[in-house]
Order: structure tokens, then C-alpha cells, then sequence
């Protein structure tokens, strides 16, 4: 569950829809809800889709998903005892995430903290619980970081690095939004002494295209994530002058580092944060993956045996503790 309010802070109504925040959410208006869903902010919010997700999650579990990493975390309105019920009802497994979003999310106490606060804080959420409660989170992510890296979000990847140490964790990251981001994250925790072979990058799909630098980019040894799987329009909101991959390219990206011998590092997922990929509202919903996109890699020449490894042998690797 999350509220994905920051994603739309900075994004305005297009000119010919200057109150597309009034619109009620109908058949009518999806097309433009899908063209900019960022833009319309009663789509910003899982928080009322209780009983539609809980339902989706068990069509997940139907059709052979057994897990979900949610990466919910400050910023974003993590609620705990709603993962849990979440997890109960439905019969999924939810590993849910700890720490902290971007920069412009953060309330000032992340600011103000040092770094040590939030190490211990981290500590205590995977190992005693988190936000209060005793349900315990299983990874540190998605940790925020925008681009150029703010100084709370440098401070965040130190305190990460250092709670990875600790525990042994897995570590996921929302990279920001320009091709050097993902690799200046990665020489931070490195210097800070985190674990990189433990820790996904994720968004990938939007962060970097060309073939060449993303082979650059895995040499370094995290796990790489494409994780907006469903997502079929190109203009991509957040950053106008890119293209936002379809999910065919996103199979070209991934046949092209698996035939480079990556196949043990590179993890998939829909990172649903909205409420038009939900199934109730006409998305793909999450078994997208299972459903439809093993059946188009299977076809362009990914074998069944990489494709069990990144839906069930890598992330396994990843999230358990060391
Ligand atoms: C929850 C989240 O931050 N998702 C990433 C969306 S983005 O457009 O790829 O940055």
C-alpha cells in the first residue's frame, strides 16, 4: 500500500486538461488517466483499494505467485498493521521495506536526524518492528535518492551501507532520474561499506537505454531491476524528453545482459503505485508478469531455466539475510 503523492509533486495538469484533478475516475477519462497518471492526483493513492488489492493479490497467488516486496517506506505512508492484514487475507507473503524516499518526501525529522538515528531505527524496524508494531520488515528500500544526490540522501545511503553490515540485509534503490545516478549510488554505499552484490537497482527501465552503458553499469554487481512492467506509454511524464520503454524493449534490455552472463543478477517487477494498474481500474494488476510477459520472453529466445531465476532463484538469493 502506498501513497505515491511525491511522484506527482512537480508534475502539472497537461494545458488542455488544466483541471484534470477535478475529473472523476471513469471510462471516459482513462485514456488521459494513462497518458498521465502522475498528473491526477486521485490516482496517487492505493489507501481506499484495500479490498481491490487484497482481491488482486489473491489472482496473483492463483496463477503461481507465492511473494511481494513492497517497498512502502517514510515518505510514502507506510502502514504496517495494513501489510499485515494485507498478507494474511490474501495469502501472499509481503517483505516489507524500511527506510527512507527521496529527499522532497521526507519529513524534517529525517532531515534533522543523524545518521546513526536512522541506523538504529532501520535495526529496530527488521528486527524488533517497525513503526511501532511488532511486524518486522525484511529489506531496507526502496531508499530515495534523486539526482544530483541530496546531503539527507547521502546521509541515507551511509546509514543503509552501515545497517547492511550489520544484518546482512537485502538493499533495494530508487535511483534518480539520469543515466549516472544509478553508479553514483553504488560508489556511495561502497564507500560506505554496503554490501553491492546484496543490493537491487531498481527502475532501470527509465533510468537507462543504451546498451553499452547499462553493460557498464552491471560490471559494478548489483542486482538489476526493471520493475515497470506494464507500463505501455512511451511519454513518460516524469521526464518529458525520454522514452519510457514497452515491455518488448524491457525484454530486449534483459535478453541483452542475460546473454552477457548476468543472468544470477537481474530481478523484474511491476512497482504498482497507482491505482489506473490496478485490475479493478482496468491495469494490469500484478500478475502481469506471470501472465503475460514469461510468455513473450519464453518467446524471444529467454529459456525457462532464466526465467525461474529471476522470478524465483535470484530474488530468493537476494532476500535472504547472510
Ligand atoms: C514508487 C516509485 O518511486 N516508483 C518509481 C516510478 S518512476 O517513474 O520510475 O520514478
Amino acid at each position: 500500500m502506498i501513497d505515491a503523492s511525491p511522484l506527482g509533486a512537480n508534475v502539472p495538469c497537461p494545458s488542455f486538461l488544466p483541471n484534470m484533478n477535478s475529473l472523476p475516475f471513469t471510462m471516459e477519462n482513462l485514456g488521459f488517466i494513462r497518458q498521465f497518471p502522475w498528473s491526477y492526483k486521485p490516482n496517487l493513492t492505493l489507501y481506499g483499494e484495500e479490498k481491490h488489492v487484497i482481491e488482486e493479490l489473491k489472482f496473483f497467488k492463483q496463477h503461481g505467485g507465492s511473494s511481494m516486496v513492497e517497498c512502502t517506506i517514510v515518505g510514502l505512508e507506510r502502514d504496517m498493521n495494513m501489510m499485515k492484514r494485507m498478507a494474511e487475507e490474501s495469502g501472499v507473503n509481503i517483505i516489507s521495506g524500511t527506510g527512507y524516499y527521496v529527499d522532497a518526501a521526507l519529513p524534517q525529522d529525517v532531515h534533522s536526524a543523524t545518521q546513526e538515528q536512522l541506523v538504529s531505527t532501520m535495526v529496530q524496524d527488521i528486527t524488533k518492528g517497525a513503526a511501532g508494531t511488532s511486524t518486522r520488515c525484511g529489506v531496507i528500500g526502496e531508499i530515495g535518492t534523486s539526482w544530483p544526490v541530496t546531503a539527507t540522501e547521502k546521509k541515507v545511503l551511509q546509514a543503509t551501507a552501515a545497517a547492511q553490515t550489520q544484518l546482512g540485509c537485502p538493499v533495494i534503490i530508487h535511483p534518480g532520474r539520469n543515466k549516472q545516478a544509478p553508479a553514483e549510488v553504488i560508489r556511495i554505499l561502497a564507500e560506505a561499506g554496503g554490501d553491492i552484490s546484496r543490493t537491487v537497482m531498481s527502475h532501470l527501465d527509465r533510468t537507462i537505454y543504451d546498451k553499452g552503458e547499462l553493460s557498464e553499469f552491471a560490471k559494478l554487481g548489483s542486482y538489476l531491476e526493471w520493475d515497470l512492467f506494464g507500463i505501455e506509454v512511451s511519454y513518460y511524464e516524469q521526464v518529458t524528453n525520454l522514452d519510457m520503454p514497452s515491455d518488448a524493449q524491457r525484454i530486449q534490455m534483459i535478453k541483452h545482459v542475460l546473454d552477457n552472463g548476468y543472468e544470477d543478477r537481474v530481478v523484474i517487477a511491476h512497482d504498482v503505485h497507482t491505482k489506473h494498474r490496478l485490475m479493478h481500474y482496468g491495469g494490469h494488476g500484478y500478475s502481469h508478469i506471470l501472465l503475460n510477459v514469461v510468455p513473450m520472453m519464453l518467446a524471444r529466445g529467454i529459456s525457462q531455466d532464466q526465467v525461474d531465476k529471476m522470478l524465483i532463484h535470484n530474488p530468493r538469493n537476494w532476500l535472504t539475510f547472510k
